[in-house]
């Protein structure tokens, strides 16, 4: 075998491989020096790996020092290049042996404390051996099938949720394979442990839990030095960004910097439910500050202590991220805005959405699971989408993005023109009923929802007036959705009632309340899971209608497709694709959505459907396209089971 050393002298160094590729040493253009910078970092990369095995010893024998000053710096470059591309977490490389990578090998206790590559009581005694962690871990070596069941065993004696999420969070910063391995396994037990409504209480409590952190911070005093901040993140082949300011946290409003939890447990769903490797995620939090009294003057609040920066000093920020994240990224990044309060929110998803890759998931997100849910509904209460008359509480992101993938949805249906289409659409707010008397002081994203009508000021007198087959709650007020309410909507019709406010304390009602108050009519579904309900001998399990349905498989569609635009037609494919996989054995249930234990496989046809509309509308780089889109979104999917360390 060819030594350690003589394998380095052996690799291209970058100057030959320079000039294999045709480059002369003088190139001074932008261009040249680029190029030329990444010819240097692959060879350093190529003649890292040549130097594995002396690394591991050299590591291994804190004999570091023996490894000249060159070979660290093209250690760290490598890594930068991205030498952990090089073993695949692809399903397809389940099987090959590996070298757990960090920026050297890690051995002995910094490998138990890498939470990317420990494996805990499950090195076996070849891997102990190998990796210098005898005497470190007791004598037992156990599978991951039995870590996970000791994990759950423990888990379930927690009585209180926050437990449950600190245990949770506590995992992923100590073996990040089995966190995702026991969030696949047990997803219905675990998504609102790890989200909704768990994640809204953690969020709140974020500064006196706050252990490690877990994400970027990026706050009013980096302005003008964003781009360091994102380059101090360990990972540079970032996929998929989740950012938040934290101002509408769920329905529990202004978190400020406590509000990292959201992007957090968001990523941790594109890694489980998605496939999205975790290297590949970024959760972040632009801290400009809070106006929740409450968090300015808790000793243990980890954010800003001042009011929310607003107009120029907030946008400036946002520009600087924004162009930070494509700089230091590129342009297929993609860059999910979730939980910013809707005088932002509109605005910044209208700017972006033309010069990045960016998605709002509380104003597209919700939309596309809220199609879906309605186009299951359909083949439970008939008719078609534009035959009924939908009303929503709450006229924000969520509301008024869900009524225009509706009226979407139906002009593309009926060939009317969408103006026409938003007719069949009404929407209260804080003030009542969106009339046209009101449109001169309404927000412009309420303005299309403006329609002829006396005006109303109660939920009750709308729904008694507009008489809606549907009722959708997007108003982030719990029990709004009132006896009367409820009575009243079935009264006319098997009413579908939607209460998609989360947390549950914000849910418009409670699936019982739905069942009960409607003698087991409705078809009923909410943001956070309600336990199914019993209702005249018939067990009713009710569906969430969670962005969660959507986001992970619209995101994978869109990074193995190379897209570099979301357009609406994708948002569409995604809920006809996750329509599609309702079954008849789920509607006899009354739940309009496939169970979440599926949720790979959902992922991966909502991946395929919204890539085909990336290469049918030309947004698509990553050619030729794959031949079979759904297998090829499977295969590129993350799997937690455990490497086998060579
Ligand atoms: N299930 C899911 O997947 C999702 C659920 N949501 C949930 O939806 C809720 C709203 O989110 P979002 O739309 O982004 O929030 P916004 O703040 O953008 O909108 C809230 C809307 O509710 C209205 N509202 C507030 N109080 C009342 C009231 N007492 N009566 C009538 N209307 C009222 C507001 O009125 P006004 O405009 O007059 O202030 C506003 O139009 C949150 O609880 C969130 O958790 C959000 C996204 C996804
Ligand atoms: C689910 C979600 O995105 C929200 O409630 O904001
Ligand atoms: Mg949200």
């Amino acid at each position: 075998m060819m030594s350690a050393r003589a394998a380095v002298a052996a690799a291209p160094s970058p100057a030959s491989l320079w000039k294999r590729v045709g480059g002369s040493e003088g190139g001074s253009c932008d261009g040249c020096r680029t190029y030329r910078e990444t010819v240097r970092r692959r060879a350093a990369a190529v003649r890292v790996h040549a130097a594995a095995p002396r690394r591991v010893e050299a590591v291994a024998m804190g004999a570091a020092a023996e490894t000249d000053k060159e070979e660290q710096e093209e250690v760290a470059a490598a890594a930068a290049a991205g030498a952990e591309e090089t073993y695949a977490e692809d399903r397809s490389a389940e099987e090959l042996p590996v070298m757990p990578w960090s920026f050297s090998v890690a051995s002995g206790y910094t490998l138990l404390r890498d939470p990317h590559h420990n494996k805990a009581l499950a090195f076996t005694e070849k891997e102990r051996d190998a990796h210098y962690l005898r005497g470190l871990l007791p004598p037992a070596v156990v599978s991951q099938e039995l870590q996970i069941k000791k994990f759950m065993h423990n888990l379930r004696q927690y009585q209180l949720p926050l437990q449950r999420y600190m245990a949770m969070m506590d995992l992923q910063e100590r073996n990040e394979r089995l966190f995702y391995k026991l969030l696949m396994d047990n997803v219905e037990e675990l998504l609102p442990v790890v989200y909704t409504p768990t994640v809204g209480e953690a969020c709140q409590k974020y500064g006196s839990i706050f252990r490690q952190p877990q994400g970027l911070y990026v706050s009013l005093r980096d302005k003008g030095k964003v781009l360091e901040v994102l380059r101090n993140w360990p990972h540079r082949n970032i996929q998929v960004i989740c950012v938040t300011d934290g101002e509408r946290i769920l329905g529990l409003g202004d978190l400020g910097a406590q509000g990292m939890g959201i992007p957090v447990g968001k990523l941790a769903l594109y890694t489980a439910l998605g496939g999205v490797r975790p290297s590949a995620c970024l959760p972040i939090t632009i801290d400009v500050g809070t106006n929740n009294e409450g968090l300015l003057n808790d000793e243990f609040y980890i954010g800003l202590r001042q009011k929310r920066a607003t107009g120029k000093e907030y946008d400036e920020l946002i520009e600087e991220f924004m162009s930070a994240v494509k700089q230091i990224y590129g342009e297929k990044v993609l860059v999910q805005f979730e939980d910013f309060a809707n005088h932002n929110a509109f605005d910044l998803l209208a700017k972006y959405s033309k010069s990045h890759l960016v998605f709002n998931d509380d104003i597209q997100g919700t939309a596309s699971v809220v199609l879906a849910g309605l186009l299951a509904a359909l083949k439970m209460v008939g008719g078609t989408l534009a035959e009924h008359t939908y009303l929503f509480l709450g006229a924000g992101e969520a509301g008024t993005g869900i009524a225009e993938l509706i009226a979407l949805e139906i002009s593309k249906q009926t060939k009317a023109p969408v103006e026409e289409c938003r007719k069949k659409v009404w929407l209260v707010d804080s003030k009542g009923l969106i009339v046209n008397s009101r449109k001169d002081s309404l927000q412009s994203f309420k303005k299309p929802w403006a329609h002829d009508h006396e005006p109303l000021t109660s939920l009750l007198d709308a729904v008694q007036s507009i008489k809606p087959t549907v009722l959708i709650g997007t108003s982030g007020v719990g029990r709004a959705f009132t006896k009367e309410v409820v009575e009243a909507m079935a009264s006319f019709n098997e009413p579908v009632i939607f209460s998609l406010s989360n947390p549950t304390s914000h849910s418009e009602c409670t699936a019982e309340e739905a069942y009960n108050w409607t003698e087991g009519r409705a078809v009923f579904a909410s943001g956070s899971p309600f336990a199914p309900v019993e209702y005249n001998g018939k067990t009713f399990v009710p569906g969430q209608a969670n962005n969660a349905y959507i986001f992970p498989g619209l995101g994978l569609g869109l990074v193995i497709s190379g897209a570099t635009r979301v357009h609406e037609d994708m948002l569409l494919a995604a809920s006809e694709a996750l329509a599609d996989q309702g079954t008849q054995e789920n509607f006899d249930k009354g739940s309009i959505f496939p169970p979440f234990t599926n949720i790979r496989k959902i992922s991966a046809r909502i991946a395929a459907a919204v890539a085909a509309k990336a290469y049918e509308l030309g947004l698509a780089t990553r050619l030729p396209p794959p031949r079979d889109l759904e297998k090829y979104a499977e295969s590129r999917m993350y799997t937690p089971v455990y490497r086998n360390y060579r």
